[in-house]
């Protein structure tokens, strides 16, 4: 074994096959079952997307009602999550509460070890309709705000704007919203998605996958960075001290959040959409300055180390336009990202062998206890 034979983070290894979406850096594109993502954040709901990315074809308009139907009747929060969830210190990462309401939900369902797939559909099909509940109640708690009940006449982006903000806001920024949920659901085997796959592997259950999937997401290096693009956006202030910030980041080895991907090393195929989407919202909100610290930061990134934003660079300063709470960021990209999970743990599932790649051993040589 030699240093070459070894795969640094798994970087350029392909270990599996993937019918869930493609993603070609060579002509920087991303398709989800074989639809080009920019085609679906123009013209679909988010709730036709989960359903793409779950049974593999889009829904008749019967199938999507009844599909509907189903996830509005299963969007209000829990009692015993609730319960869990006030038990949390509004210290806690909503990270961190996402993940345990997760857990919850898992340890109070009695066919959490079922792995069927109607069973799993079900179990995703009830995440994916309960996390807008838990991640907006998550941030009205710590704002010293009373839970708001979903409202069964409103479509997802709607109720879960509804339920974070008590009013619908502009169909502008509804519309804005379910651009960033579609753009997030799905990218083949990222960090989370392959956490999720590794857990199911050993025959683990969907809950056990997802609360996995969640832990990997929260890192910085992952989608903790749209959360990081704000807190930079806040150090920084103002567009005109971008430049002088970002020279003393790189000087002092600082990674620059939002920028760079393991696998799309000339631009993420999501950005140009979001940031359409953050040029309407900016211009809804009336704040070029956001744009115009957005472009200046982008442009010196791109000059200094010619690394271009990834999907969390525009998404960030999107949210926060929105009204989210910074902390609330990455959550946003747990409610999206259940439904690539989830079509993830079924696939996996479904054509399983055990994840255990081989390590080189570089530890002290044989040795033995004395005597
Ligand atoms: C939705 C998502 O999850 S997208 C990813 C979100 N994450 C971030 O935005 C965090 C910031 N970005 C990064 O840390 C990296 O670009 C990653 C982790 C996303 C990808 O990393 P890798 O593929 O392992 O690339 P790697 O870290 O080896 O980068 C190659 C070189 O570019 C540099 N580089 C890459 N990204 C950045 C960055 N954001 N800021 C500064 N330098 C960077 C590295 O330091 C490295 O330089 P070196 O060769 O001089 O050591
Ligand atoms: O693919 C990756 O490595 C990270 C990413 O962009 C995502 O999960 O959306």
């Amino acid at each position: 074994m030699t240093d070459t034979d070894i795969k640094k983070g798994l970087a350029g290894v392909v270990v599996d096959y993937t019918a869930v979406s493609k993603v070609n850096p060579e002509t920087n594109s991303l398709l989800y079952r074989g639809y080009p993502v920019q085609e679906l954040a123009a013209n679909c709901s988010f709730e036709q997307v989960a359903y793409l990315l779950w049974y593999g074809e889009l829904p008749t308009d019967a199938e999507l009602a009844e599909f509907e139907r189903v996830e509005r009747g299963q969007r209000a929060l829990g009692d015993n999550v609730k319960a869990v969830i006030d038990l949390i210190p509004t210290t806690a990462h909503p990270m961190d509460v996402i993940r345990t309401a997760v857990s919850a939900i898992g340890a109070s369902d009695p066919d959490a070890d079922l792995a069927t797939v109607a069973s799993s559909l079900n179990k995703a099909a009830r995440l994916y309709a309960q996390l807008p509940a838990i991640v907006a109640y998550d941030q009205r708690r710590r704002r010293g705000e009373d839970l708001v009940p979903p409202r069964k006449d409103l479509g997802y982006s709607e109720n879960f704007l509804w339920m974070t903000f008590e009013e619908v806001p502009d169909q502008v920024v509804v519309d804005a919203f379910t651009v960033s949920m579609i753009l997030y659901a799905e990218h083949s085997f990222n960090a989370s998605t392959f956490t999720a796959r590794v857990i199911t592997s050993t025959l683990s259950d969907l809950y056990s996958a997802v609360v996995g999937g969640i832990g990997a997401l929260k890192g910085p290096l992952h989608g903790g960075a749209n959360e990081a693009v704000m807190h930079a956006f806040d150090e920084i202030g103002t567009a005109d001290r971008a430049e002088a910030w970002l020279d003393d980041a790189l000087a002092n080895k600082r990674k620059i959040m939002g920028f760079g991907h393991r696998v799309y090393k000339n631009g993420d195929s999501r950005v140009p959409t979001m940031k359409a989407a953050l040029d309407t919202l900016a211009e809804h909100y009336n704040r070029p300055d956001m744009l115009e610290l957005y472009e200046t930061l982008e442009q010196a990134m791109g000059s200094r180390k010619n690394i271009k934003p990834n999907l969390d660079y525009p998404s960030g300063p999107a949210y926060n336009l929105m009204g989210f709470d910074t902390l609330t960021f990455t959550p946003l990209f747990v409610a999206s990202r259940i439904v690539g999970w989830t079509a993830h743990i079924m696939e996996q599932a479904a054509s399983n062998a055990l994840i255990r790649p081989l390590s080189a051993y570089n530890g002290p040589d044989e040795r033995h206890l004395p005597g």
